[in-house]
């Protein structure tokens, strides 16, 4: 008979530790969303739902889990093939809506165009976080009624920068009023697609933000919510130096426009961004703290992986499946950003479920290249990077059950 605390509930099971007779095939993973897992922790200490599952009702969110080992379509040959074998990819994607963009200067010396979505799957605010110029919110540029030119500023629906004194949202405008002549460069250089008219009729604007062909498949980040390692310096997981990661890839330059034939410059310069224009991307971040249970969920996982389990067995003795995420958000944020259709998207990821999640129930978003998340550490031999015995666990975790595709 185990020993219990007096105070201890009496439905509390005993944790033996360590317990190596369980192996994570008895948690019968590919089926946690019909086979309630025991109540191996009190009940007290678990939630009756996993946050924010219930929520996701009637949108058609992603409720029955994906096996965790699918294979990953390669871009080349068997994207097309692999559709039909996803039979649990989401009926109906969430309806989502950019309502503010603002420019934000980095630390990094880069600049980004930070959207925030609102949607009606759950009332967090879900974010966009767009580099370089090329990527528009279609809800964002769309028309409000009765808004005014400044309203439709306030809330980042311009093309180009602000300055002080600007009237307009418009390029047009701005260039009847001050007699400048239209410039490509100008317009390709401050997040407006070059295109950016008004029909003068109805004060429509119109913004040509399809993503430019030659820059090939833009690249794309979908990034869940990590306060731990994010903000509060954690070592258990490599989630900030992830998002630093993906930052500093979307920064990358791209050709100048002066290298480019015809291009014009040197009008507006000092509207012009002073770092040149990099060649881009999205992190959709996406606010699924701990792969969807929430903070206070994941501190007592992270307590459970003290006391000697893996993140995986942790999150299934509270009671929440492996990982509680979906991804029908992001996909209709790409949509919303002009990412969808044929061209594809390269995903930086090592997560096969995220790969065939993001792409939608009818391939809305194409995923036609993915880009491994290689650890600093492991990249750097150890010299940079998170590193110990938390974060190596958490990663063979992720490899040996979540069946990532990273290897050292
Ligand atoms: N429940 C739980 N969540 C964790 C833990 N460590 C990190 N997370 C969360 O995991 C999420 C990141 O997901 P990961 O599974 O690490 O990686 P991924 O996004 O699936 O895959 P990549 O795209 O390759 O990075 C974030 O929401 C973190 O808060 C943990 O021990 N337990």
């Amino acid at each position: 008979m185990a020993a219990y605390p007096a105070h201890a509930s009496p439905a509390l099971t005993p944790l033996s530790h360590p317990r190596p007779q369980r192996t994570v095939s008895d948690f019968k993973l590919e089926h946690t969303h019909s086979a309630v897992p025991p109540p191996l922790v009190s009940p007290a200490l678990t939630p009756p739902t996993t946050p924010w599952r219930n929520s996701e009702e009637g949108v058609g969110q992603r409720h029955d889990r994906q096996p965790r080992s699918i294979s990953i379509p390669q871009p080349e040959n068997s994207v097309d093939d692999a559709a039909d074998s996803n039979p649990s990819l989401l009926q109906v994607l969430p309806k989502v809506w950019c309502e503010v963009r603002a420019r934000i200067p980095t630390t990094t010396g880069q600049e980004m165009w930070l959207h925030l979505y609102h949607n009606n799957a759950d009332e967090k605010e879900h974010l966009a976080i767009v580099f370089g110029p090329n990527i528009r919110s279609r809800s964002l540029d769309a028309v409000m009624p009765g808004e005014t030119e400044r309203d439709r500023m306030i809330r980042g629906a311009y093309v180009g920068t602000l300055y002080p004194g600007r009237t307009s949202s418009r390029l047009q405008a701005i260039r009847r009023e001050e007699g400048v002549r239209p410039s490509a460069g100008y317009l390709t250089g401050l997040n407006g697609t070059g295109g950016g008219t008004s029909n003068g009729q109805t004060g429509q604007q119109e913004i040509d933000s399809s993503y430019p062909e030659e820059l090939g498949p833009p690249l794309v980040r979908i990034h869940s919510e990590c306060y731990t390692g994010e903000t509060v310096w954690s070592a258990r997981c490599d989630c900030g130096e992830q998002l630093d990661e993906a930052e500093r890839l979307m920064g990358l330059p791209v050709p100048t426009p002066s290298s480019t034939p015809g291009s014009e410059i040197g009008e507006h310069e000092a509207h012009r961004p002073s770092k040149l224009p990099s060649a881009g991307g999205v992190i959709i971040y996406l606010r699924q703290e701990g792969r969807g249970i929430g903070l206070k969920e994941k501190l007592k996982a992270y307590n459970l992986q003290d006391l000697g389990h893996d993140t995986m067995e942790a999150n299934l003795l509270l009671r929440h499946p492996g990982d509680a995420r979906s991804y029908g958000l992001a996909t209709a944020m790409l949509m919303d950003l002009g990412l969808g259709g044929d061209r594809g998207i390269k995903l930086l990821t090592n997560n096969p479920d995220k790969v065939r999640a993001v792409e939608g129930p009818n391939r809305e978003v194409r995923v036609v290249e993915r880009v491994p998340m290689v650890p600093i550490a492991w990249q750097t031999g150890g010299e940079r990077g998170v590193q110990g015995k938390e974060v190596e666990k958490y990663l063979s975790t992720k490899i040996e059950k979540m069946k990532h595709m990273l290897s050292k």
